[in-house]
């Protein structure tokens, strides 16, 4: 039996749309053993959520791993502790794809290298900001390499940004999120947002308060997906009044994060909680830290 642990994952940070990503303090568990029939159980707060079958996205990974690798596909028994709340964007869907490549890489006997999965987990996802933080842990920029691959930059996140994320009752799927994007933008939009991510990888290494402060603007894709999240306005104000740099949508939303330094950040958490509730809206407002670690496993 083995059982791997991955990583909640925020995507983008602001101008960092599919690029820019940090691995969370929030884990889904997938424990993989051979079996002599499928089963796939799920318990944890997304526990219901979890498709039980082969549309299962852990289940379709470790079925792409195998036409990968060329081999037949064993018999599995899969029990999922799914704590990374469903299509908020957090990442849940990266868990599931670094999950089920990792798992069924070991239970292969480990023919694959890590850079062989990360490649497989990009393709899946289509995009690399969630799977390899999900799969590296802490901060990553990923840029596409003139081979056709990737270059994955470690950002060196400083101890004084603090996170604050509130995680509204209502999912929001990342198909959908993307729907609402435009297929070109605007030359000016571009160099903001080129501007502003260099920047901000500055910002994130250094904890320069003003930079953090500018660097976290985007116009790529915030600005279209504002009006998917009911009351995202008020919930940003009130996290700047409350001491935050800035906040921007976690990945696609509808979660919104918040940095700020440790000493203000559980106020900002509140405060984001208590102003998204003024407009009628429930959500459970939490402190992460940076995952270093990333993807593990036992077994
Ligand atoms: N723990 C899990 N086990 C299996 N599949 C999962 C799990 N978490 C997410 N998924 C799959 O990923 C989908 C959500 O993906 P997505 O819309 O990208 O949201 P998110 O922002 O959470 O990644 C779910 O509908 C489900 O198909
Ligand atoms: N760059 C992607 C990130 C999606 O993250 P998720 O956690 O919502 O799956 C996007 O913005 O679409």
């Amino acid at each position: 039996m083995f059982e791997v642990s991955v990583p909640a994952t925020t995507g983008n940070l602001g101008p960092g749309f599919d690029c820019l990503g940090a691995a969370l303090s929030l884990y889904n568990k997938f424990q993989f053993a051979v079996s002599d029939e499928l089963k796939i159980t799920a318990s944890g707060a997304g526990a219901d959520k979890v498709a039980k079958n082969k549309s299962n996205l852990v289940y379709e990974s470790l079925e792409k791993f195998y036409a990968h690798i060329g081999q037949p596909k064993p018999i599995i028994s899969l029990h999922i502790d799914a704590q990374v709340p469903l299509a908020r964007g957090l990442g849940s869907s990266a868990t599931a794809i670094v999950g089920g490549l990792v798992g069924a890489n070991l239970l292969a006997g480990s023919p694959l290298e890590q850079k062989d999965l990360l490649q497989l987990a990009i393709d899946m996802e289509g995009h690399p900001d969630n799977v390899v933080p999900a799969m590296l842990g802490g901060c990553y920029l990923m840029a596409s390499n003139k081979s056709g691959g990737w270059e994955f930059c470690p950002i060196n996140w400083h101890k004084q940004v603090a996170i604050a994320i509130a995680i509204p009752n209502f999912e929001l799927s990342t198909a959908k999120a993307r729907q609402v994007l435009p297929r070109d933008v605007p030359m000016k939009d571009a160099i903001f947002n080129a501007s502003h991510l260099a920047l901000l990888t500055h910002a994130l290494t250094t904890g320069n308060q003003d930079w953090l402060q500018s660097g976290l603007q985007d116009r790529l894709h915030q600005p279209y997906r504002q009006s998917l999240i009911p009351g995202m306005e008020a919930v940003q104000k009130a996290a700047i009044e409350a001491g935050a740099y800035g906040m921007v949508i976690s990945g696609a939303g509808p979660t919104l994060l918040a940095l700020g330094s440790p000493a203000k950040i559980e106020a900002v958490a509140e405060a984001m909680r208590a102003a998204w509730q003024e407009t009628g809206m429930i959500s459970t407002a939490k402190c992460l830290a940076i995952a270093k670690h990333g993807t593990t496993f036992t077994g």
